[in-house]
């Protein structure tokens, strides 16, 4: 498979344990139907992803340029030299599939003013940044300051990144920042450090972050299925999940669009009234 595919097979367990199952079976000489079966499952979830890919909207040329140049990018030794905190991995990038959930979600929303926390090479940033109106405003957060001119040279080649602005810092000082100057967000997009989600959902939720009506989307939902395997204990992931899953003033939905996408809005906002 070539790596810009940018497919979702490789963090799925299922496929990793069919993976493993074929390679088991092959090994210890099980029967040729048992192994034609294994293989059936796994070409299955390959043409269910080709198929998805070819329905959905095709990205353009700039998201091509950011897909290439990522993937060409020698991240490792960038974080061997110390130029970058986290080890970055093209993998990171949410792809087109995603990027056109949340173009979808931002015109739906009719979205004027977009957070966009971990904007990495600036694939769900500019994904969202297409979808709002001239007058529109998106707001993309890192904490690593090497990608500031990398990924802002990327975004640049795009006419919409004249609404977008990159703040290097913590999003937390950010958000809270945002809420003293009486500022809001209509969508707020998290993709970076769950262990720090909590924080941002108190910000957003509690301390009025987010937009009366505004809906907040959590990228890695299963986390490569920490969110729900046994084995998994407890995890970052699963203690955000547990505790949106408690919250009784929220809506939630785990959408399984490919490592999971956790909407979240006020419940005030999604009941409807019944009629007199
Ligand atoms: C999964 S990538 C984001 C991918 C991006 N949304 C995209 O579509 O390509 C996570 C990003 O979060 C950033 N990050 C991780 N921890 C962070 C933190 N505590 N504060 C700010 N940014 C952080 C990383 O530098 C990385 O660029």
């Amino acid at each position: 498979m070539s790596k810009l595919e940018h497919a979702l097979s490789h963090y799925d367990p299922t496929v990793l344990e069919m993976q493993r199952a074929l390679k088991l079976a092959q090994d210890t000489g099980a029967s040729p139907d048992v192994i034609k079966s294994i293989e059936t499952a796994l070409e299955l979830v390959d043409l269910r992803e080709k198929y998805t890919d070819s329905v959905t909207s095709g990205e353009t040329e700039v998201f091509h340029k950011i897909l290439t140049e990522t993937y060409k990018h020698d991240w490792q030794s960038l974080h061997s030299d110390g130029k970058t905190k986290w080890n970055l991995k093209p993998k990171m990038m949410t792809g087109n599939l995603e990027g056109q959930f949340l173009k979808s979600i931002v015109s739906i929303q009719k979205a004027k003013r977009v957070l966009d926390i971990g904007m990495f090479t600036g694939y769900s940033a500019l994904s969202m940044a297409e979808a709002l109106p001239a007058d529109g405003e998106l707001v993309t957060v890192d904490f690593e300051k090497y990608l500031e001119t990398f990924t802002g040279s990327l975004l640049r080649e795009s006419p919409h990144s004249k609404k977008i602005q990159i703040f290097v810092g913590s999003p937390s000082d950010y958000m809270k920042d945002t809420v003293k100057a009486g500022k809001t967000f209509d969508l707020i997009f998290l993709d970076a450090d769950k262990s720090y989600y909590l924080e941002y959902l108190k910000i957003i939720f509690e301390e009025g972050l987010l937009s009366p009506r505004g809906t907040v989307l959590i990228d890695n939902a299963y986390t490569h299925g920490l969110g729900y395997m046994p084995s998994a204990g407890d995890n970052p992931t699963r203690r955000v999940t547990t505790a949106v899953a408690a919250d009784q003033s929220l809506h939630k939905v785990v959408v399984p669009l490919r490592d999971g996408v956790l909407m979240l809005r006020r419940k005030t906002d999604v009941v409807g009234e019944v009629p007199q």
